[in-house]
């Protein structure tokens, strides 16, 4: 749906120029949600700008929906939803009347089955009638993809869909981002510098940093490349009368033993009768590790096993943690 070959934009300002977005190549494919991600200033909106023909390339170019980017915007712009940061809906005009407008400006078929269908799909029946500024934000945000979606694009970009938004309203929004590829098998193409945005709703994640692509692949991808899982498991200590932690020193050097020889444990460091593993694939490793200790005669009490995080990631390649970076 979306192949970009060496796209980059530069900015000249009083102060100099501006190397907003270096040369990017990435591709998306058909029915895909893919999340772009970074912190400020990184280069995403101005990547988003030039993929929907807002902002030419200053070299590079993609091709979009089918379409390339430089030889045929107007094809590009058929094809395609927007839906810019802060949305396009004007405030002081009724819902109906903004969908219809949009319906017409696209040509859209039968406008008012359409409207009434995507009213009833994003929860806006009953608001037809209500400016936009008379919207709650999770229902303006809806009001916004409703606009990008009056003509069934096949593609859909969202600049930052749920900023500002409460939680509630933000797991509301993905469950209908979610819904407009299972039902219409729309690609969603959308940036965001929520971490917990990207992990929850996209199938993949492309990392911007100072407009280059430092990292891309899935949630899972990224957080297995750059560290692995970590497990902590809490041996249960046989009791051995009056040799107070004999038992344990025994124990955590059979266990030390045991898992020196799994070649999925990277790391091990034991603190009383707590072992801390890094271990690849942990979701995948943890029965062998019981099985193992089991068969050194060490008994497991307790097993937890923690997940990286996108920020982990974004720290391992960039030495910033993205909270910071993007706050
Ligand atoms: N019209 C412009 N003129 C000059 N510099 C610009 C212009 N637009 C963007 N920039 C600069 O280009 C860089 C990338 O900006 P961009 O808006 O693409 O980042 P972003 O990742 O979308 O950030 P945010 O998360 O804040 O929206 C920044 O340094 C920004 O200041």
């Amino acid at each position: 749906m979306i192949k970009a070959s060496g796209l980059a934009r530069t900015f000249t300002t009083k102060r100099g120029t501006v190397e907003a977005v270096r040369g990017v190549d990435f591709h998306v494919a058909r029915g895909e949600i893919v999340g772009f991600l970074g912190p400020n200033g990184a280069g995403k909106t101005t990547t988003l700008r030039m993929l929907t023909t807002l902002l030419a390339p200053t070299a590079g170019t993609a091709v979009v929906a089918g379409h390339d980017l430089r030889t045929d915007p107007a094809g590009v712009r058929r094809r395609i939803g927007y839906v810019a940061q802060g949305g396009g809906a004007a405030p002081g005009v009724p819902v109906g009347e903004e969908l219809g407008l949009q319906a017409r400006l696209y040509g859209v078929p039968r406008p008012t089955e359409r409207i009434a269908e995507l009213c009833a799909q994003l929860e806006l029946d009953g608001l037809l009638d209500r400016p936009a500024q008379a919207l709650s934000g999770g229902q303006r945000r809806r009001l916004d993809l409703a606009l990008g979606l009056v003509h069934r694009p096949p593609l859909m970009f969202l600049d930052e869909p749920t900023a500002g938004l409460d939680p509630h309203s933000r797991g509301n929004l993905w469950h209908h981002i979610r819904r407009m590829r299972e039902e219409d098998g729309a690609t969603v193409f959308l940036t965001t510098h929520y971490l917990e945005e990207a992990d929850a709703l996209c199938d993949r994640i492309l990392i911007i940093d100072h407009g280059r692509i430092v990292a891309e692949g899935t949630p899972d991808e990224l957080k297995r490349r750059v560290s692995g899982d970590v497990v902590t498991l809490d041996l249960a200590v046989p009791d051995h009368g009056d040799r107070a932690d004999a038992g344990d020193v025994e124990a955590t050097a059979r266990a030390r033993a045991a898992l020196a020889e799994l070649p999925q444990v990277r790391e091990a460091v034991v603190t009383g009768t707590s072992v801390r593993l890094t271990v690849d694939q942990g979701d995948r490793a943890l029965a062998q590790l019981v099985r193992s200790l089991d068969a050194a005669g060490v008994e497991v009490a307790a097993l937890r096993m923690a997940r990286p995080t996108l920020d982990d990631v974004f720290l391992t390649l960039t030495g910033r943690s993205l909270r910071e970076a993007a706050a």
